[in-house]
């Protein structure tokens, strides 16, 4: 019943998660990380490609010894052609590491110029040559060129052989097999000029003159070798992994292709390890909901009553996250306001969160927050428990709840549906502790596991510079054990682990999984949703940190991957993208409803368009922090993003497109989607003014006493006029007059007046944004 994790499947069949993953994204199932739980049919899928591998691979195994040294050469020429055609597909993996068996090129004899592309067919051996190409649109593109004649040719001039007949195909099995089964495999060869290498080593490519050196072997005899094989070469051309293993196959020296780990990227660490050695650990929960519907009474309320009321020092300390008892176990709560900490972390990749409350007033019912804090936790995938709150109260109505909630895809328990609603009163403190017992199911389900025996890995819940203390974060171990003088890389930072006090503000000497603690003795402050790594010795940690550091620099404000309106065609041709995920903001509901409805109508092939979230109002930071965690583009009909929505998509690069005709926005999505979108101009906003008193002059109209808050105003730009984040009108400036003058430009921190043609209904408060219409140079 319980589904299978990525990283489950992965140890199963013996892979890299990050193997998996590709090939999930092959199937088109898309996964977000190794955490990600499988659906059956994804499962079934993956078997079909590693259970079939892994069979295949020991099946040949029994041929091998008697094939081995003796009966190479010769045979190729004379292999009985009826081999050829029932070579069996699953075979080409044996026990190579997956990928690399595809990429061979054939050999067989009767090889055709283009055999390279026919990938799949190498590997094997026996012969069982496939009539028809492989299928699988093989990978094999060696840096140099590619092997083009057959086995016959290679071994021609190859001593000893005489072996039966089909002998020459077992050469191709050998290469393949001896490296990972038989360390020292290697029989005599008669015509030694000099001892060749049990095994060499190489990194993504080597040159024919490296290889050359490694294998002690003239260039010009390797060059010899490549040109038997079909392959002109160089002593400077670089050779691929596949014709190196080619050529080591000929010497029959083993051959290993070393990967590089990225020692410096923590995501690494974060690969699960051994998962035998995991136990059981606390869930983390995030609380989410309305404004005023209850989460931080509901926070205090499950502290309050259940943190230890003997434990010394009591609740002295806010850290950002906390841990309580339940039937003597521990759950982990992320004290963060609202769900900011929620969307930042996502959008930084991490994801700590295991489940999601959701607060709704029963007296108030579902509210845009609540809409907003759902679309956040299903985003992040997180099973989402509903706290009904505030059910003290006479008007309280969870009925209704239910019912709204149920337009939202949470079908409470009692209806059939299989959302777990918990009627409580935070206040009173009635219904948190079946609260508590229900999120101990739900994390029961989830099978939530660490190892308290490793290092530790986790995230960053927040951090800040203390003027006493220096740098002091907040961290969530997720993996291992936290000790005090841990060496420990932080982000971009790095430090040993000085002090660390618990929750309650107790002093700690070590935090296991899932329990947050502050730490000191970082050198910079790290930002919430960095992840942390503990290094086995402090010169590993520095030198980490030190590059990481580095390159955050140079990595700063260059190039952002973020999907734009602009790169969105490049993206999908070059198939990054199947979806395009949308936020769409509008003035009214109404409208919210019907352009989402028309968004969803763009059928361009290939793509799906996924609104993720909808709202009435203005564009605000956490709809930012939502398009940033899940590459979206943010549509804002009839809105504006507010000054911090503004400054945050700037920062992360999240498109914002704003219009004010339906039509244009789903012309100018649908646009994009098929590369077409016309670029020549881009509105430019170039600053602007509130307006703090007006003046009704007849003739003139309505003057807007303003002041220029950002950028500047100048008499040629275009003028929107902004009331509550909602645009009321758009047009030209009539007049911009400093004191009685008129002026050209009035800039920040100025005064001016401004009229707006055919617009006399401008209010004190109002925003007036100036824009200029740009020409731009699409990529
Ligand atoms: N009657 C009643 N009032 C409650 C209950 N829970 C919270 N309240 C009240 O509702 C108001 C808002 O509660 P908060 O806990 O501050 O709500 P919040 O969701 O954290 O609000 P923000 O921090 O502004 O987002 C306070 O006046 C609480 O006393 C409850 O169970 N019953």
């Amino acid at each position: 019943m319980t589904k299978i994790r990525v990283h489950e499947y992965a140890k199963k069949v013996d892979k890299p998660s990050k193997e998996i993953i590709q090939q999930l994204s092959k199937m088109d199932i898309s996964v977000t990380n190794h955490m990600s739980t499988l659906e059956d049919n994804a499962v079934s899928k993956l078997d079909g490609v590693y259970k079939k591998s892994s069979s295949a691979s020991t099946a040949p195994a029994p041929n091998r010894p008697q094939n081995q040294g003796q009966n190479r050469s010769q045979g190729q020429g004379s292999r009985p052609a009826g081999q050829g055609q029932s070579r069996p597909q699953g075979g080409q993996s044996g026990s190579r590491p997956s990928g690399q068996g595809q990429n061979r090129p054939a050999q067989g004899q009767s090889r055709p110029a283009a055999a390279p592309s026919q990938g799949q067919s190498r590997s094997q051996g026996n012969g069982q040559r496939p009539a028809a190409p492989a299928k699988s649109g093989s990978n094999f593109t060696p840096k140099a060129a590619k092997p083009t004649a057959g086995p016959g040719q290679r071994n021609s001039n190859r001593p000893g052989g005489g072996g039966p007949g089909r002998g020459g195909q077992n050469r191709n099995k050998k290469g393949k097999q001896q490296r990972p089964v038989n360390p020292n495999p290697m029989p005599p060869m008669p015509k030694k000029e000099k001892e060749l290498p049990a095994k060499i080593t190489f990194t993504e490519s080597l040159t024919v003159g490296e290889l050359a050196k490694k294998l002690g072997r003239e260039p010009s005899e390797i060059i010899k070798k490549l040109f038997m094989l079909g392959v002109m070469a160089t002593i400077n051309q670089e050779l691929d992994k596949d014709a190196i293993e080619l050529i080591c196959a000929e010497y029959e020296v083993e051959v290993e292709e070393e990967i590089l780990v990225d020692k410096t990227d923590l995501e690494v660490y974060f690969e699960p390890e051994d998962e035998t050695l995991n136990e059981e650990r606390p869930p983390v929960v995030t609380i989410m909901g309305h404004v005023d519907h209850g989460k931080t009474t509901l926070l205090d309320s499950i502290r309050h009553t259940k943190v230890t009321a003997g434990e010394a020092g009591g609740i002295t300390q806010h850290i950002g996250a906390y841990q309580v008892d339940e039937d003597g176990k521990k759950i982990t709560f992320l004290d963060t306001p609202g769900h900011a900490a929620f969307t930042t972390m996502r959008a930084r990749g991490a994801k700590v969160t295991d489940l999601a409350i959701i607060v709704v007033a029963a007296d108030d019912g579902v509210m845009p927050q609540t809409v907003e804090a759902i679309n956040h936790a299903k985003a992040a995938e997180v099973p989402i428990i509903i706290a009904v709150n505030k059910m003290d109260k006479p008007s309280a109505n969870p009925d209704r709840v239910m019912q709204e909630l149920t337009e939202h895809g949470l079908v409470p328990e009692a209806w059939g549906g299989d959302t777990i609603f918990v009627p409580l009163s935070a206040l009173k403190g009635d219904g948190i502790d079946t609260l508590l017992e229900m999120i101990l199911l739900v994390s029961e389900v989830g099978e939530l596991k660490a190892n308290p025996a490793r290092r530790a890995i986790g995230t960053v819940i927040e951090a800040e510079l203390d003027k006493g203390r220096g740098s002091v974060a907040t961290l969530l171990v997720q993996d291992g054990t936290l000790n005090v003088g841990d060496p420990i890389v932080v982000g971009n930072t790095f430090g040993r682990v000085r002090a660390m006090v618990s929750d309650t503000g107790r002093r700690v000497k070590e935090a296991g999984p899932s329990m947050p603690v502050e730490i000191t003795g970082l050198n910079d402050v790290p930002q919430a949703g960095d992840r942390f790594v503990v290094f086995e010795d402090e010169k590993s940690a520095r030198s980490v940190g030190e590059s990481r550091a580095t390159s955050a620099l140079q990595v700063q404000r260059s190039e952002k991957t973020r999907v734009t309106l602009d790169n969105l065609f490049d993206q999908l041709k070059q198939g990054e993208m199947k979806e395009l995920n949308l936020i769409v903001k509008a003035d009214v509901q109404g409208a919210v409803e019907a352009m989402a409805a028309s968004l969803l109508k763009i059928d361009v092939e290939g793509v799906n368009v996924n609104i993720i979230h909808t709202g009435a109002g203005a564009i605000t930071e956490s709809d930012i922090s939502l398009a940033a965690a899940s590459n979206a583009i943010v549509i804002g009909f009839n809105v504006r993003p507010d000054v911090n929505a503004k400054r945050a998509a700037e920062a992360e690069g999240v498109d914002i497109r704003l219009h004010r005709i339906i039509y244009k926005v789903i012309e100018e999505i649908e646009f994009a989607m098929k590369g077409l979108l016309d670029p020549e101009f881009e509105e430019k906003v170039i600053g602007q003014a509130e307006v703090r008193s007006t003046f009704k002059v007849s003739k003139v109209g309505t003057i807007a006493g303003s002041y220029v808050t950002e950028g500047k105003i100048t008499r040629d730009s275009g003028v929107r006029v902004i009331r509550e984040g909602i645009v009321v009108f758009e047009g030209e400036m009539d007049t911009l007059k400093r004191f009685k003058d008129d002026a050209k430009e009035v800039a920040k921190g100025y005064e001016c007046g401004i009229t707006v043609k055919n617009f006399n209904d401008v209010k004190e408060g109002d925003i007036i944004e100036a824009y200029v219409m740009e020409e731009i140079e699409r990529k």
